[in-house]
């Protein structure tokens, strides 16, 4: 195994107390890893400590305890200049472009190389490539004025990989985008990250943005990592309440709430057990459940389901409802889990 491109180490950042304002841990002890050309989507909710830890790759911001490595460099040791240096070899994208509004989109993607000094011959031999990778060609002389939302994030993501970067930083960069423009820049991202064995970190506040591009998955919450894993076994199997929340708004595994209203802990006489099915790549459903019904002799009722694509991988969520006797419940499970399916009791109704 090679050594992972970003690494943080025991990572912390606490903003000092200031003027009535108490000390905020905006981290905690953060270890992560992202192998050379993974993508790493960290998600959170608003506070979290998300932007924190994205900037602290590139030295916007300091830790307060911890090391943070990138390509090897130990960032979090080196002075201006060095970081000046490291920076060239980190590209970031941004929720709103960053663009400079009296820059040509062939201008902003060249500002990077003009500051490293390069020669204006080879900087036109390199914009042009990555406007033609991007897809904008043809509006390499507009101004960002003149271009949509989804153009400017493609003149970001053109600047970002002038400088040849090994590792590419997305704060939050399809946020501010419409579901299809969204889709598109995601597209976009996996193109570069694979074309160019990119190692991305991206933070997001959205499960889609994950469930689309990403590799792996870290969940933050209050400054520390509550779960982290390979992006399809985090969707199969939640551990954490934040990740089952953020899983369960883009699975549809959340249920009805009619349902989920009169859902009780424990079966009263005559309940209805609510078992939630995760159904993966090979098995088909249907003909799964009604074997099973009939096996076990029960009636089998989907409430409701669900399918969907993660990291390239079909993946349906099925909640069944049957008689909710310890008996049938636990002969179930069984005959669930001797196909392999990962079941869970959600309640009684
Ligand atoms: N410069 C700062 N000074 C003091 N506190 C800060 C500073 N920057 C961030 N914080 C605090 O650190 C915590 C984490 O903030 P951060 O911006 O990293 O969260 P986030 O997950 O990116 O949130 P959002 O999605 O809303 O941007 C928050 O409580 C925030 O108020």
């Amino acid at each position: 195994m090679t050594d992972p491109v970003i690494r943080f180490a025991h990572v912390e950042k606490i903003f000092p107390a200031r003027r009535g304002t108490p000390e905020v841990a905006a981290l905690r002890d953060v270890d992560l890893a992202v192998p050379e050309g993974a993508v790493l989507g960290v998600i959170g909710r608003s506070g979290a400590g998300k932007s924190t830890l994205i900037r602290l790759v590139n030295g916007l911001e300091t830790p307060t305890g911890g090391r943070i490595f990138v390509d090897g460099t130990e960032v979090t040791a080196l002075d201006e200049g060095g970081l000046r240096r490291a920076r060239r070899s980190i590209g970031m994208i941004f929720q709103h472009f960053n663009l400079l509004a009296r820059r040509t989109a062939f201008e902003n993607v060249a500002l990077p190389l003009e500051i490293a000094g390069v020669p204006g011959r080879e900087i036109r031999a390199r914009v042009e490539p990555l406007l033609d990778l991007v897809g904008l060609a043809d509006k390499r002389d507009r101004y960002p004025a003149e271009l949509s939302g989804g153009q400017k994030q493609r003149v970001g993501i053109a600047r970002a990989l002038a400088t040849r970067p090994r590792v590419l930083l997305s704060d939050e960069a399809t946020s501010a985008l419409d579901p299809e423009t969204t889709d598109q820049i995601l597209a976009l991202l996996r193109k570069v990250n694979a074309e160019l064995n990119l190692t991305v970190l991206l933070i997001t506040h959205e499960m889609g943005v994950i469930k689309a591009v990403a590799d792996r998955v870290a969940v933050l919450e209050g400054g520390r990592i509550v779960e982290e894993g390979p992006t399809f076994a985090l969707f199969a199997r939640p551990q954490h309440p934040t990740t089952r929340a953020f899983v369960s708004a883009v699975t549809g595994s959340a249920l009805p709430p009619y349902v989920a209203a009169r859902l009780k802990p424990e079966a009263g006489p005559g309940a209805q057990a609510l078992v939630r099915i995760v159904f993966t790549g090979a098995n088909a459903t249907e003909p799964v459940l009604s074997r099973i019904g009939r096996l076990l002799r029960v009636e089998v009722n989907i409430i409701q389901a669900q399918v969907d694509e993660i990291a390239g991988t079909p993946f349906g969520v099925i909640v069944v409802g049957v008689p909710g006797t310890p008996a049938t419940v636990t002969a179930l499970l069984a005959a669930l889990a001797s196909l392999h399916l990962s079941a869970e009791v959600l309640g009684y109704v």
